[in-house]
């Protein structure tokens, strides 16, 4: 407890980001997915190392939702430290000030626009803003007046004021599929039931072949791992009897399947058995894989300037390549340079991004990300790659903070290159 407040507040805010990630690694977060919590004792133990870490020497972090920020945090600081209601209260307006100050930070996101479009690269921002693509979305225009919506509006010179200027040094695009390129309805209301409908069949079919047992093998072993979870459905090993041995493994990984995906798991070993299940449905030509019609345009012209376009998601490589290769809009595999899975590494965790430059053998910087998940943003844009948060239809809304300070498109045809002018 100090009286010198701005010393104060900043420990202050790092001791309220300390307190909301015991308290997620100790009571979780409400997330289903356990790459998104604390669940395991060795993500507790390396979250709390981390948060601790970070506590003490700062996290280097430039996204501000992953430190101390608002009034909640300040009351929970408040509590943990003992602070007066008159301290309690300068540290959320301060932090609130700091961070969130909605007025100054859209405008300043507008002016940004402004000189990277009117000016290029060369803008008077600070630095960090300046190596980034800013953001020109209808949630900019919120913090304006009406007249000055409009006259922004028409400064912009794509006329509906939304636009994304994407950094000279980009020339790599890596893009999310799920509610980036493709609608979240074709993934849960056709690829999802899909596996639940026909995971027993596929299994009855596949099970002598070596890569299904591998799957189920896998299976066993992360069932193992997840066995002190609410609902866990271990896979039983053979005990003899062949007959009854088979139906109740295919009964264990039809169960464990759907519970997965009724917590939207996105586990490694998950999406390698629904790649193989898509399989038959995709060659078959039964099942197209949806696009949002901005995608293909913009990806071909992209690549006529020269881009590299990625894809990097949850889903395994080989459900991918199936997506791309039958869609809607035929065979696009061509327009794609190469595809990452999280074999590479889980999105939430920067260090995937980092491999993926590296394995792309350009700088990090070259990259820009595209995806509808902040926390996947906030990992690559830790890593010192730029990102843009996707907005679709259906998608999971994004918080005020969250449209604040991330980089929004609504169609990938908002993405402004400097090489196509
Ligand atoms: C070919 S991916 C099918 C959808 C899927 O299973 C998935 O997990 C998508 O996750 P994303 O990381 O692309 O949001
Ligand atoms: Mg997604």
């Amino acid at each position: 407890k100090s009286s010198n407040s701005k010393t104060s507040l900043r420990t202050l805010s790092k001791f309220s980001a300390l307190a909301r990630d015991l308290e997620k690694a100790v009571h979780g977060n409400g997330r289903k997915n356990p790459f998104e919590n604390g669940i395991n004792a060795e993500e507790g133990r390396t979250a709390l190392a981390r948060d601790l870490e970070k506590a003490v020497h700062g996290n280097g972090r430039k996204n501000p939702f992953e430190n101390g920020i608002n009034a909640e945090e300040g009351r929970t600081a408040k509590v943990i430290t003992g602070l007066t209601d008159e301290e309690s209260e300068a540290f959320a307006t301060s932090e609130k000030k700091r961070i969130r100050a909605p007025g100054t930070l859209r405008v300043q996101g507008l002016c940004v626009v402004g000189f990277s479009i009117f000016r290029g690269a060369d803008m008077s921002s600070p630095p960090r803003a300046s190596s980034r693509a800013r953001l020109c979305a209808p949630g900019l225009f919120s913090g304006l007046s009406e007249a000055q919506q409009v006259d922004s509006r028409s400064n912009s010179r794509w006329g509906n004021g939304c636009a994304l200027s994407v950094p000279a040094e980009v020339t790599v695009i890596p893009l999310d599929i799920e509610s980036t390129t493709t609608p979240i309805a074709f993934v849960k209301d056709i690829l999802f039931p899909y596996i639940k409908d026909n995971v027993k069949e596929y299994l009855q079919t596949h099970w002598e072949e070596e890569e299904c047992q591998q799957g189920v093998n896998l299976l066993r072993k992360q069932a193992e791992e997840d066995s002190h979870l609410d609902g866990a459905v271990p896979i039983p090993a053979a005990s003899g009897n062949a007959v009854d041995d088979l139906r109740r493994m295919i009964q264990a990984v039809v169960v464990n399947e759907c519970w997965q995906i009724s917590l939207d798991w996105k586990t490694t070993v998950l999406k390698h058995l629904q790649g193989h299940m898509w399989r038959a449905a995709f060659k078959s030509g039964s099942m197209k894989a949806e696009l949002f019609e901005d995608v293909v345009p913009a990806v071909r012209k992209w690549r006529e300037v020269g881009m590299k376009v990625y894809i990097y998601s949850s889903g395994s490589v080989e459900a991918q390549k199936l997506l791309f290769g039958h869609s809607t809009e035929g065979d696009i595999l061509e327009f794609v340079d190469g595809q990452f899975g999280t074999e590479i590494g889980h999105k939430v965790e920067s260090e995937s991004y980092r491999k993926i430059a590296s394995s792309i053998e350009c700088s990090i910087n070259n990259n820009l990300f595209l995806t509808d998940v902040t926390r996947d943003a906030s990992a690559a844009e830790e890593a010192d790659m730029h990102v843009a948060v996707v907005v679709r239809p259906g998608n999971v809304g994004l918080t005020d903070d969250e449209k604040t300070y991330f980089s929004l498109i609504t169609s990938f045809s908002e993405l402004y290159l400097p090489s196509s002018t």
